[in-house]
């Protein structure tokens, strides 16, 4: 295994300690405005922005934040446990690492730092097909269970071989991306003048550079309808021969419509992921935690439903296992974390949610995972105003 040392980084200014670094951040919301003021404006863009006029990157974190909690008393929670069980193995919390692309963006260990801390924390570790950093290096050198993210390739043989490769390294699931068949609009890039650098490369697809001679981007001029990724989008159809190709659990990522439950369910999936990928490909949708009670109900239970978009508190992650998520993925504060302090940061900003998370189970009364779903810790008569003291009665 590679060696990292973890008080290793560049990025940290050199009149702060990373202790006294660490030390000043309280939150994952600290390491965010710590990121910023430490990366190029350039790469924080690419890192940070949502879609055209980030109003539904926006909305993920809003709408979180304005779900209040509706905490119970006095049920005595000592020995609670945020551990839980997820597609037929243990998981030490109900918290994973979401897929993103390049995280040598935010550090140059890339990958390889976020899936030490990720080991050191217990906590998932799901992979983008566009990492930074091969997916069998990665699976070298973790410790945490790992999953992959699949982009459905152009040619099947591709997707065939990325499947391949993911299983041979010892990825215990595939999630398959399916709200990203082209990039979204990033407008703030382009503002920014954002191009992936040198040491940010696609290394997953290289092998097959000579038959993907094309980036998701649409270039000035050309319709939309004409490039070649929309010409070789996938539809169910390539979703359920995908499932067929595999002994992995399957988890299809980017639903935020309970219409497209039971077409998923069909292929054979084993579990869907409510996202709609940080606010970063069609901007105005609607806040994921906004969508998903419709699709757990589509659900009813059949297979495991997680969320992603705007969790930057334990109580986020609470409001989402209260509205029926069986887990959550946190995205960008994950490579704040690794901007300012590499893997130390990414573990810590680990630490900051769970601890958050106890926290907030213990004064909400909860001892489980099962308790917050059942507690009724969130009720739509809180948002009626005056209608909650009705319904305390
Ligand atoms: C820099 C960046 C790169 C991303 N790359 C991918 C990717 O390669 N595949 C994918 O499925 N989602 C990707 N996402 C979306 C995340 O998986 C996730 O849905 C989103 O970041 C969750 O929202 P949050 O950042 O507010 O926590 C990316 C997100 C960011 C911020
Ligand atoms: C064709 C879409 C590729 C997007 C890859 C990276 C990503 O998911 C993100 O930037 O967000």
């Amino acid at each position: 295994m590679k060696e990292i040392a973890p008080v290793q980084n560049d990025n940290i200014p050199p009149d702060a300690s990373l202790t006294e670094t660490l030390a000043r951040v309280a939150c994952l919301r600290d390491y965010e405005v710590r990121a910023r003021q430490l990366l190029p404006r350039a790469i924080w863009s690419y890192l940070q922005c949502g879609a055209a006029d980030g109003i539904t990157s926006r909305w993920n974190e809003q709408a979180l934040q304005d779900l209040p909690l509706w905490p119970r008393m006095l049920r005595g929670v000592a020995n609670g446990s945020t551990a839980l069980e997820l597609l037929g193995r243990h998981h030490a919390s109900p918290i994973l690492i979401a897929p993103m692309a390049y995280h040598a963006l935010a550090h140059r260990y890339g990958e390889l730092a976020t899936s030490q801390a990720a080991g050191a924390m217990q906590t998932g570790l799901v992979v983008s097909t566009q990492s930074s950093v091969s997916l069998e290096e990665v699976a070298r050198n973790a410790h945490a269970p790992l999953w992959f993210q699949l982009y459905i390739q152009p040619h099947r043989e591709i997707t065939l071989d990325l499947i391949g490769r993911a299983e041979r390294a010892g990825y215990q699931a595939l999630v398959v991306t399916v709200d990203a068949p082209i990039q979204g609009l990033r407008n703030a890039d382009q503002r920014a003048g954002f191009q992936l650098p040198p040491e940010a490369r696609p290394v997953n697809l290289e092998p097959y550079a000579q038959q993907l001679n094309r980036t998701g981007a649409v270039e000035p001029g050309q319709s939309v309808f004409r490039h070649p990724l929309v010409a070789a989008m996938p539809d169910w159809a390539s979703l359920a021969w995908l499932v067929r190709q595999t002994s992995l659990p399957v988890l299809v990522k980017g639903l935020i419509h309970p219409g497209d439950v039971e077409p998923a369910l069909d292929c054979g999936i084993d579990g869907i992921i409510v996202s709609n990928h940080g606010g970063r490909m069609l901007d105005g949708v609607p806040a994921t935690v906004h969508v998903l009670p419709g699709i757990v109900a589509a659900v009813g239970q059949r297979v495991p439903v997680l969320v992603d978009g705007g969790i930057r508190r334990g109580t986020d992650i609470i409001k989402c296992l209260a509205r029926g998520a069986d887990a959550v993925l946190v995205g960008r504060p994950v490579l704040h974390g690794l901007a300012v302090a590499g893997s130390t940061g990414v573990a810590h900003v680990l630490h900051l949610l769970r601890t958050e998370l106890e926290m907030g189970m213990v004064l909400c009364g909860a001892a489980s995972i099962a308790d917050i779903r059942e507690l009724g810790l969130l009720d739509s008569r809180m948002h009626d105003g005056g209608a909650v003291h009705a319904a305390a009665r």
